[in-house]
């Protein structure tokens, strides 16, 4: 209902620190409890604090909870609030805690009994969280299984939306000014040479996020780990992602990771068209994978 104030201001004095969760872009997040009856009924919640001495500013931060703030969909981590502390001279981003953590550490805890049908489900999920994200004009420009969260044995969601972007109205693609420490191993190769971020920029990363469902998160086939073998551990900084996009323009690609399906591989493939026009929408992705759910 609109009249339902969608901003839930949390006191931080009823905020009960439990324990770290993990560090994203532009800051930390910790588990707490929301206790105001002071009786430990209070519900669990995810806060993500600006990391002060970070020179990301209040302004990226701020940028980021609206973003969070104007997204509503299953597959995307729930905003709840926000929490003013030190008499509004700090905020922090207050949002659903989902138990299971984060999809990499649930695949290597779980990976017995994860069939390629959840992993399909998990697969499908994302790419509708995807396509809900194009519909408001947002690159999430951050994909990778690290970013995805498990609510459930049958429920994923995209969350960290610290390096999310709108594409302007007049525009395709946004292009970033200030790369900053890029995860160029799941970037398509407009973003590394021309830091140009678009849909299909994030189709390519979604094609990654694939590879990485479909090897339950191995570290030791990770892609990282795959592409620093292909070119090479002796290489350093800025020549990286140089040699990066010279073997992707000579078309080789991630590895089938073992037992994968062909036709998923086929799928990730074409998500790595060199060129953003040959890569296939959200849309299309979802009705391929739907159709692999059903044989
Ligand atoms: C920076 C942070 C905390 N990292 C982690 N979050 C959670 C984690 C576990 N449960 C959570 N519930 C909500 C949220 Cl926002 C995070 C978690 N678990 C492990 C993490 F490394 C994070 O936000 N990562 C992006 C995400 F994994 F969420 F996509």
């Amino acid at each position: 209902p609109s009249h339902q104030q969608d901003q839930s201001v949390y006191e931080e004095r009823h905020l009960r620190y439990i324990s770290p969760l993990g560090k994203g872009n532009f800051g930390s997040v910790e588990l707490c409890r929301y206790d105001p009856l002071g009786d430990n009924t209070g519900e669990l919640i995810a806060v993500k604090k600006l990391q002060p001495n970070k020179q990301s500013n209040l302004e990226d931060f701020q940028k980021e909870i609206n973003t969070i703030r104007s997204l509503h969909c299953d597959y995307i981590v729930k905003y709840r609030g926000v929490c003013y502390s030190m008499g509004r001279l700090s905020m922090s981003l207050v949002m659903e805690y989902l138990p299971h953590g984060s999809l990499i550490g649930y695949l290597e805890k779980n990976r017995q009994h994860v069939n390629n049908r959840r992993m399909l489900l998990f697969a499908s999920q994302i790419c509708k969280g995807l396509e809900y994200l194009q519909s408001m004009r947002y690159v999430h420009r951050d994909l990778a299984a690290r970013n995805i969260l498990v609510a459930s044995d049958t429920l994923v969601k995209i969350a960290d939306f610290g390096l999310t972007k709108i594409i302007p109205f007049d525009k395709e693609y946004y292009r970033v000014t200030h790369p900053g420490e890029s995860p160029i191993f799941w970037y398509a190769p407009e973003s590394i040479t021309e830091s140009k971020f678009s849909h299909k920029s994030d189709v390519w990363s979604f094609g990654v996020v694939l590879h990485e469902l479909f090897s339950y998160c191995e570290h030791n086939c990770n892609p990282k780990r795959l592409y620093m073998q292909e070119l090479g551990n002796d290489m350093q900084g800025l020549s990286i992602s140089m040699h990066l996009v010279d073997i992707l323009k000579d078309n080789w690609r991630l590895p089938a990771p073992p037992l994968c399906p062909p036709r998923i591989y086929s799928m990730m493939t074409t998500c790595w068209g060199y060129s953003a026009e040959e890569r296939p929408t959200f849309s299309t992705l979802g009705d391929q994978i739907e159709t692999s759910i059903q044989d």
